[in-house]
């Protein structure tokens, strides 16, 4: 069960920065329902890239997952080979849910020296190697698969055997790559783009051998499809999206992502490009210069209530944060009592999820006391089930910001131009001119 608390952001809680929220739901009804049923036309269209609406529902690429891996047993490691959207979300819920059969480690950059550290430390014949990229060609990626794939060449009779790709059914370059070389592939749908593919095997293939259980990851998901779907006052999505576009109305420029969670550390990451690659946009859907977004920041509780809450408080007032809590413990731990520590007394026979609790809840009202508006989505308990619930959630919410402004939540054309630059850099072929652009420049 996801739950949402919106108490932090009423003016009779934390005055002037605060909302009458009934009044604005009311006012804002029915463009949250045009907004729904837009996004809901549009499904149908693949290149709406809406696609990740669907996928929960998607039960014979599942089966297809679990059978891949139940046939390779023999897997001690899994690395992840992938950056962004094709990482970021196994990352996240291996993280929080994983239960340590096969380790999982994820090169999601090109600096040498962690990725020879890892080479060493790896015994090819355990290891298995997925190759992620829907687009088949992200330099990043392509770079680290040509090493991993020379190095288990070079150590093991069968190196197929240990490549597993995921990639579009056409685009590409790895695609006809597996097909010439007869490697297991997996597929992206071409109507679900990167940030939005945590529930297709892009997530779902890395998740099976980190030992989640997939079935309810995709079942909680499917519950926040039944939300979105719905009327408004259950339709938490289209709530914290209204949530978000209000505040950033209000000058509100940066919103705090913070989890109560260690073991949810990586969640805000996979937030952060879900809400700056999509909402981040120059252009409205018309081609009018718009110049939309707000900038998601990470934060864990209550670790960074000793590095970002003071300024999260007594900063200037451009902050909306969103707290995630557990509203149970899967397991918990007693703190004892200890003869001559009686400073500590309010912390004997305590647990430690109770001052965890007890640490977010504070924190929450500090904010909201200093008019530093908060909510907070509360999850019944760290599962499968409840994850994946949030992860659509936030997909949905950032599906409902993209209609509220207008813009197209799905691309990201601010990231081509440094993509052309880098192969200018590299010397690739076709691009000696913006080669010689960028030396007349000075970048070389
Ligand atoms: O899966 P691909 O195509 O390798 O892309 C990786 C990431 O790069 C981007 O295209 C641009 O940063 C992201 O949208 C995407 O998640």
């Amino acid at each position: 069960m996801l739950r949402l608390d919106l108490n932090n952001l009423f003016s009779e809680r934390i005055g002037p920065e605060g909302i009458d929220w009934p009044a604005m739901l009311a006012a804002h009804a029915r463009s949250l329902e045009v907004a729904r049923d837009a996004l809901l036309e549009r499904k149908s269209n693949p290149e709406a890239f809406l696609g990740w609406i669907d996928v929960p529902e998607d039960t014979e690429t599942l089966r297809r997952v679990l059978r891949y891996r139940q046939a390779n047993g023999w897997v001690e490691d899994l690395v992840v080979l992938g950056i962004g959207g094709s990482a970021l979300g196994a990352q996240a819920v291996s993280a929080a849910l994983g239960n340590g059969s096969v380790r999982l480690h994820f090169v999601d950059n090109v600096e040498p020296e962690p990725i020879i550290g890892l080479l060493r430390t790896l015994e090819p014949h355990k290891t298995l190697v997925n190759v992620i990229s829907k687009s088949g060609s992200t330099a990043e990626t392509m770079a680290a698969f040509l090493v991993f794939r020379q190095w288990l060449e070079l150590a093991v009779t069968d190196w197929k055997k240990h490549v597993v790709v995921t990639t579009d059914p056409a685009k590409g370059i790895l695609r006809p790559y597996a097909e010439a070389e007869g490697l297991t592939a997996f597929e992206v749908p071409p109507s679900v783009g990167g940030r939005f593919s945590v529930t297709c095997p892009v997530g779902t293939l890395p998740l099976a051998f980190a030992g989640v259980d997939l079935e309810s990851l995709l079942a909680g998901a499917r519950k926040s499809n039944e939300q979105a779907r719905g009327a408004l006052e259950h339709n938490l999505p289209a709530q914290t999206a209204l949530v978000n576009h209000l505040f950033s109305q209000r000058g509100k420029n940066i919103v705090v992502f913070m989890p109560y969670s260690t073991r949810l550390r990586y969640l805000p990451d996979w937030f952060v490009q879900l809400h700056d690659e999509s909402l981040g946009k120059m252009r409205d859907r018309q081609g009018n210069e718009v110049r939309t977004g707000t900038t998601a920041v990470r934060a864990i509780g209550t670790t960074d209530q000793h590095a970002q809450v003071q300024l999260f408080r007594e900063g200037p007032r451009d902050k909306l944060t969103t707290f995630v809590r557990l509203l149970a413990p899967s397991e918990n731990l007693e703190i004892p009592a200890v003869k001559g520590l009686e400073g500590l007394e309010y912390l004997f026979g305590k647990s430690f999820f109770e001052l965890l609790d007890a640490e977010a809840k504070a924190t929450a009202h500090a904010l909201a006391k200093a008019g530093q508006p908060n909510y907070t989505l509360a999850l019944e308990k760290l599962d499968a089930y409840n994850l994946g619930w949030l992860l659509q959630h936030l997909m949905w919410q950032t599906a409902f910001l993209g209609e509220l402004w207008n813009i197209n939540a799905f691309d990201q054309p601010g990231v081509e131009l440094g993509k052309e630059y880098t192969y200018a850099l590299m010397g690739r072929k076709g691009w000696e001119t913006l080669a010689q652009e960028l030396k007349a420049e000075g970048v070389e």
